[in-house]
């Protein structure tokens, strides 16, 4: 890797609220890495996700198990799940010692959803930066689900807890737009989708609101909440739908420019040389990538799933 140690080893530290797609995010991640001829080795740590749908190398699990916390420690499961966090923080040995034999590997670390972690406590920022010194070059993948898009009050929202997250968590850094397969079904969006993405002029946004009468009484805070958001002109958005290869290419590209892997010697060729070389048009993902046919877009839906609603 130009630039970089042989011993540096490059990653994603997958993070973004509870049901933001974080675990399906990894498993098609994984399979779009392994097309691509990386070893992969993805990291459970978060200790509330149970049922791993993709090859889990280390699982935070094996170190300290969420419900045994709340027990001993008579928690409800944010406070265990902080508490575990700051456990795992605590024995970093123990990470590092299950992280050395995977040198070589490129590291997917699948986070908790507690938005805390991302945005005032410091155990999940400190295990990153520790990393860091392990020579190990992480972007952070922000999701966020696109249904926020939705309504200009909740865009707002997590236009603030991104621009948190990126002056927090203090990582190369890519926000996601997540669940794109369903924009369609969640009805016609205020503004079109690059307004989302590229964050553009968010008065617009506030004459949204302004015309909600509940919103009205906040028309101040809202104007410097946004004010905020564009001062530090950070936060943008890549669309992502996790079972489209298209759009993780895009992602992915994005993601190596953030940490210098597009950098490395690794691949000489440029990633879409390898898409294309690696892809062709029969690549597609083992599953459905755990994605319930509740949350499928009809048109993903099998004829037989659709016969058998008639
Ligand atoms: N349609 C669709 N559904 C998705 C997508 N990604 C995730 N889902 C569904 O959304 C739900 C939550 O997905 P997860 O990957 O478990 O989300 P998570 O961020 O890991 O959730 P926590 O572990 O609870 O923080 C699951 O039922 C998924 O099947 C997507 O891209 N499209
Ligand atoms: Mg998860």
């Amino acid at each position: 890797m130009a630039g970089a140690a042989p011993t540096t080893a490059f990653g994603q530290a997958v993070i973004g609220p509870p049901g933001s797609g974080k675990t399906t995010y990894c498993l098609g991640m994984s399979e779009f890495l392994r097309a691509l001829g990386r070893r992969v080795a993805v990291v459970n740590l978060d200790p509330a996700n149970d049922g791993l749908p993709y090859e889990c190398a280390v699982d935070v699990g094996e170190l300290v198990g969420l419900g045994d916390v709340m027990d001993a420690l008579r928690l409800g499961p944010n406070g265990g799940l902080l508490y575990c966090m700051e456990y795992l923080e605590a024995n970093l040995d123990w990470l590092r010692a299950k992280l050395e034999p995977l040198r070589g590997h490129y590291f997917l670390f699948d986070c908790p959803g507690q938005v805390e972690l991302c945005t005032h406590h410091t155990a999940l920022r400190s295990i990153f930066s520790q990393m860091a010194q392990w020579d190990l070059r992480l972007t952070a993948v922000h999701l966020v689900d696109s249904h926020y898009c939705t309504d200009p009050a909740k865009f707002i929202s997590v236009l603030c807890t991104s621009l948190a997250t990126m002056l927090h968590v203090e990582l190369p850094h890519v926000n996601l737009l997540s669940k794109m397969d369903l924009i369609e079904h969640y009805g016609k969006l205020a503004f079109n989708l690059d307004y989302y993405t590229e964050v553009l002029d968010l008065s617009y946004l506030l004459e949204h609101l302004a015309s909600d009468p509940f919103f009205r009484r906040y028309r101040q805070l809202n104007e410097k909440l946004v004010q905020l958001v564009e001062d530090y002109s950070l936060v943008s958005f890549i669309p992502l739908n996790i079972q489209d290869k298209d759009s993780i290419q895009r992602v992915l590209q994005a993601v190596d420019k953030a940490n210098g892997y597009c950098f490395g010697v690794q691949e000489q060729r440029s990633l879409e040389a390898m898409m294309s070389a690696a892809m062709g048009a029969d690549f597609h993902f083992s599953s459905t990538l755990g994605i319930q046919e509740k949350y499928l877009a009809p048109s993903e839906q099998t004829a037989e799933q659709e016969a058998m609603q008639l």
